[in-house]
Order: structure tokens, then sequence, then C-alpha cells
């Protein structure tokens, strides 16, 4: 039996953190045996490194449909919970409990007691039912003791469980360092379910009329409109006002109840999330305004990086935008104005990740979306898309072709940076259990080498907008400080007090995930080129 109830690092939630791949198959991921049992070998296998998407799904195709709410709810709030339950167990015990795989089902027991009301004595019964069947039985003797004594009075150890936070005590500490005035409600945020937002697509419907299609399928739905103002300096118009709508769902709901999802009418995006391609496309059409007066010269290709794109999100999205008909588009122009001629006239939009596995789930986004390469043809939008497996510390823009020139290619870089997902902890409460702090250190120099590399490939007086969903200041302001402390080319562009999103930092603003009907903890920070 191991001794410690430390995880390891390997293997983390996907998108993010730095990690090795060289985990082994978790011998707990055998489904088999009682719901509690597999929800325990699931945490178990957590705990040996692997990440919770890559194990739910296991757990649920195991299951009978009758079994698979509670089994995610039980495995879901568990995890919510796992660090102030680890904590409560610790005073119930008379002497240290060191087998995890008894502290993980007395954990599985409390959260049927204390946050998922199951009635006494089939949380108590089944549970020890459980430790048997794992092979534990030596244990079920204590862990019924701990479990009768706290049905005796569980809103008192409900209270004593919710007092603190549920997080490991480094990443408590490191985040009443950067958030002091916002840690109680920042900690407390942490532990809830995040709601579910829908971003739609707008070359396809507005959201108000999908709003309208939802409350006909009888699910409910409030659009969230987020503004954002920027000061672009060499744009006429000074401050860029820009609004991004999405809606929010009452209630989770899961996908194929959504109308018209499967053809790709809306898509499942955070709310905050939803800012990074309007901004990075907005400031990309700031530059190219600035250029057509400059130049009046308008038979232009445009080339544009989605430089960490999987599993594609944030790139739908901008190319949503750039195939709709409206204002955000670049291909757009005013139907009453002869003149006008479009701010591009061909646009190549690189996508890159260094995972193959989640390259392609990029193809499966863009299936849905009609976004593949023949849709945008077939639409004539003019638009070239290139999806590369590549490192972005390294790779080179047109690298492997003789006529390389090293010029920066770039007109605007979206770099949605690996990063410790501290801000989706309530997504993916996993992210509590498998992070530790020297990731900190390790993903802010994976950063650091990805900003080196990419910032020589923008050109002159193009953007690149710094998205994380992290929460811990070395990722975002600090990691941006250093950025343009030995950038002398590099120019922060302000947010104003229009955004009625984030907390203004000296560089960039940051989203907290404070609010139960807020977004996720996402930065932002949006840099121009200066001419060098
Ligand atoms: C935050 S996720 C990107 C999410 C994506 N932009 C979206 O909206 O769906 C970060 C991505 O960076 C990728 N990544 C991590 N290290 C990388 C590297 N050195 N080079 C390229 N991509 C990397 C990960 O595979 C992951 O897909």
């Amino acid at each position: 039996m191991r001794q410690t109830n430390s995880a390891s690092k390997n293997n983390a939630p996907r998108n993010n953190a730095p990690r090795n791949n060289k985990l082994k198959p978790s011998s707990h991921l055998i489904m088999n045996g009682s719901v509690r049992v597999r929800v325990i070998r699931t945490l178990l296998a957590i705990q040996d490194g692997h990440s919770l998407s890559s194990v739910l799904d296991p757990l649920l195709n195991s299951l009978h449909d009758g079994d698979k709410g509670f089994a995610h709810a039980l495995l879901l709030t568990t995890l919510r919970q796992w660090h102030a339950l680890a904590r409560l167990l610790d005073t119930l015990a008379d002497n240290p409990i060191d087998e995890v795989e008894v502290r993980t089902t007395i954990q599985v027991g409390l959260v049927q007691l204390l946050y998922l009301e199951v009635a006494d004595h089939a949380a108590i019964h089944e549970t020890v039912e459980a430790a048997k069947e794992i092979e534990f039985a030596h244990a079920t003797g204590l862990i019924n003791a701990i479990l009768r004594k706290v049905a005796k009075n569980p809103s008192k150890f409900r209270k004593k469980c919710d007092k603190k936070h549920s997080l490991p005590n480094w990443l408590a500490y490191q985040l009443k360092q950067d958030w002091s005035e916002q840690y109680d409600a920042l900690t407390q945020g942490l532990r809830q379910v995040a709601p579910m937002f829908l971003r739609v697509n707008s070359a396809v419907t507005s959201v108000e009329d999908y709003q309208q299609s939802l409350y006909g399928a009888e699910i409910d739905a409030d659009i969230v409109e987020l503004t954002t103002g920027f000061n672009v300096a060499n744009s006429s118009e000074t401050t860029t006002i820009l609004s991004t709508k999405g809606l929010r769902l009452h209630q989770t709901t899961a996908v194929n109840a959504l109308p018209h999802f499967s053809e790709g009418i809306a898509s499942v995006q955070d709310m905050h999330a939803q800012l990074a391609a309007p901004i990075i496309n907005k400031a990309l059409m700031a530059k190219l305004n600035a250029e057509k007066s400059d130049t009046e010269n308008t038979n232009n290709e445009i080339h544009i990086l989605d430089a960490c794109a999987a599993p594609g999100g944030k790139l739908a999205h901008w190319l949503e935008l750039l195939s709709s008909n409206d204002s955000s588009s670049l291909f757009h122009v005013k139907q009453d104005d002869a003149e006008a001629k479009p701010l591009a006239s061909k646009l190549k939009l690189t996508a890159i990740d260094n995972e193959a596995p989640r390259i392609e789930r990029i193809y499966d986004n863009l299936q849905r979306l009609n976004l593949k390469q023949q849709d945008l043809e077939q639409a004539e939008k003019n638009i070239a898309l290139n999806v590369v497996c590549a490192d972005a510390t390294r790779w080179q823009h047109g690298k492997n072709k003789k006529a390389a020139t090293n010029e920066p290619v770039f007109d605007a870089i979206l770099l949605d940076s690996p990063c410790t997902a501290t801000g989706v902890i309530r997504r993916h409460p996993d992210i509590s259990i498998l992070r530790t702090e020297e990731d900190i250190e390790q993903t802010a120099l994976l950063q650091a080498d990805i900003l080196h590399n990419l910032w020589p490939q923008l050109k002159a007086g193009g953007y690149l907008l710094y998205v994380t969903c992290s929460i811990l200041k070395q990722e975002n302001v600090e990691q941006m400080q250093d950025f343009i402390t030995h950038h002398n080319d590099a120019a922060v562009i302000e947010f104003t007090e229009a955004c009625n999103w984030g907390i203004a930092q000296t560089i960039g603003r940051q989203c907290l995930p404070i609010d139960s009907e807020s977004g996720d903890g996402f930065y932002y920070a949006l840099l121009q080129k200066t001419a060098e």
C-alpha cells in the first residue's frame, strides 16, 4: 500500500502545465464493482496522476444510464471538496490515517453525508461495502466508526468543512499573496460549480435568436454582454469599444439537448474565454485600418497565428468572426459605400499546437462548426487555414521552406498560453490534486520561452494577445512585466474603464471566478510591436 497522499504531477489536465507523458495506465482504472467502488478507483487513478478528463468517460461509459448522474456528482463533489475533506478527516481519527485507499473511501463517504444528502444508512453501508470490495476489509471498522460519528451531527461537520478553502495549502498561500482582498471570496468560489455558457456562431445566427430557440426547447438562458475598451495608439479612433455577447444557461444541460448543436450553431465556451477572439480580431482590424489610411493599399494578404490552438475553441471563434458578414469581418464592406474596400483580400491563418491528439480535436470542432478549409472556400472567404503540430518554443514560420526569409510575417498573434489552469479549477477540480508548487515556476518558464520565440515573428505594428486561464500573478501580470522589460519594442495596449469584466492590473486585466454567475479566471494582456 502506498503511504502518501501526494499526487504525481504527470499528466496534469491536458491543456495546461508542462508534464511528461510517460504515465502508465493506472491499475485503478479497472471499472467493475459497485458505483462507489468505481468512483473510488477513479479518484485513486487521479491521485496516480491521471487527469479527470482522461478518466471521466471510462467511468461513465462503464455504468448504466441510471447510475451515471450519481457517479458524476459523487466524483466531482469529492474532488471539489477534496482538501477540506482531507483536513476534516485528520480531525476525526484518533491516529493518522496514511493509506490512500482508506482515506479516499472515507472522503467519498463524507461527501455523501455532508454534500449529497444521501440517506445515512445508505451512505455508510454502501461505502463500507465498497471498502470490502476493494479488498481492504481491515479498515471497515474504522470507516464505519468515522462515518457514523459524522452522521450524528452532519451540519456541525459541514460547517467545519466549509469554513476554510478546499485547496492545497501551497496554492491557498499563493492566492493570499496575490489576492489578499479577494482571498476569501476567491477560495470559496473555487469550490463551486461553474455556470454553463454558450457561444453563438455569429456567422449563422444572433445570440437573441438562439436564446429564443432555447426557450422553444424549454431551456432558460440569460444573455451576458461583456464590454471591452482599449486604446490603440495609431488608430483614428483612439478608444476601441467592443461588445461580446454569450448565453448563460440556468442549468447545466447536455449538449445534445441544445437545438441545432450538431450543426454548429452554438458551442460550449466559458464567457471569459469568449473575449479572446473578438479582442485580437478588433486589434487586427485597427492595424489594418491604420495601414489602409497610410497607403490606401487594400490588396493585401494578412497572416495571423493561433499559437496554442488545441482543441480549437478560440480558433473556431476567430474563424466565426472572420466568416460572418457583419462589421467584425475583415472582408466586410458597407453595402451603401461603393468606394469601400475590404480590409483584407486574403487571409492566412496558421494554428499550431504541440499535441497531436489534441489537434485531432481541432478538426472535430471545425467540422461540427462547418469551418473546415473546404467550408471556408465554399463560402468564398479567401481564408487559408493551416494547422501544424509543432512546439511553439522553437517553431519558426516558413522554416522548412527553401525561401524562408526570417522576416516577421504575422499581423496578429493569439497566444492562449499553456498555464497552471488555476482559473478553471471549478470545471477541472482535479487540478487542485494534480498541480504541485513546482509547476508554477516550470510553467512560467515555458510561457516565457513561447513568448520569446513568437515575438520576433510578429510584424511591426502587429498585435499579440496573451491569454491564460491562471489566477497566479507569476504567469500573468508578472510574466508580462518581465516580457516588456526585456523587449523595448513591446508597447502595452491598455484596457480602459469601459471594461465590465476583470480587475485592472498594471498590465492587462484579470478575471477571478468569484461570482457564481461569472466566467472563469482568465487573464488578458494586449501588446503591440512598435517599429524596429
Ligand atoms: C490553454 S490551451 C489552448 C486552448 C485553445 N486555445 C482553445 O481555445 O481551445 C494551451 C495549449 O497549449 C498547448 N501547448 C503546450 N505547450 C506547447 C508548446 N510548447 N507548443 C505548442 N503548444 C503547446 C497544449 O497542448 C494546449 O493545447
